[in-house]
């Protein structure tokens, strides 16, 4: 059982490498898109990502689109804080494909059009924030899916 955490060209080193100790501690695959907005020798992701990096399942694609070619059979869910459906409300399953946007403007509009019926929120309780880090989110959407997958 596996889910997969995609980053839409993400652009600060020290989320990425946080969601790779993420994702090898949650048994999860990351898929990351370019462009990213640093170099994948970055000391910053190194040191955020510890010395787990080697063990990770990670796949870079060269652009979105070269990432829907290849995963054109998958499910997709997208993450957004303006999304109108809760991530509790995800039927999570096996090889779901869980994407997330970049730190700066989140996803690109034409993703969130094509897909808003499978765009989902974090619910936030404050007007004063709105969005939550990226890592962060990934965090909470990720131990939703494996508490419901019903990992010991
Ligand atoms: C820092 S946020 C992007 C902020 C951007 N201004 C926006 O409104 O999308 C980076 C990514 O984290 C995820 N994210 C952050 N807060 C979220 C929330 N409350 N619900 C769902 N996803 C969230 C989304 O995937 C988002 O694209």
């Amino acid at each position: 059982m596996a889910l997969n955490i995609v980053l839409f060209e993400p652009e600060i080193p020290n989320n990425t490498g946080n969601i790779g100790r993420l994702a090898l501690a949650s048994g999860s695959k990351l898929h990351l898109i370019k462009p990213f907005g640093f170099e994948l020798s970055d000391s910053r992701l190194k040191r955020a990502g510890l010395d787990y990096w080697q063990h990770l399942d990670v796949t870079i694609y060269e652009s979105i689109d070269v990432f829907f070619k290849i995963h054109n059979d998958k499910t997709f869910v997208f993450f957004s804080s303006h999304g109108h459906k809760s991530h509790w409300e995800i039927a999570f399953k096996d090889n779901l494909f869980l994407i997330f946007g970049k730190e700066s403007v989140g996803l690109s509009k034409s993703l969130i059009d094509k897909y808003k019926e499978q765009l989902y929120k974090i619910p936030l309780y404050s007007e004063h924030i709105r969005s939550l880090n990226l890592a962060n989110a990934v965090s909470i959407v990720i131990y939703e899916g494996l508490r419901q997958l019903k990992q010991p």
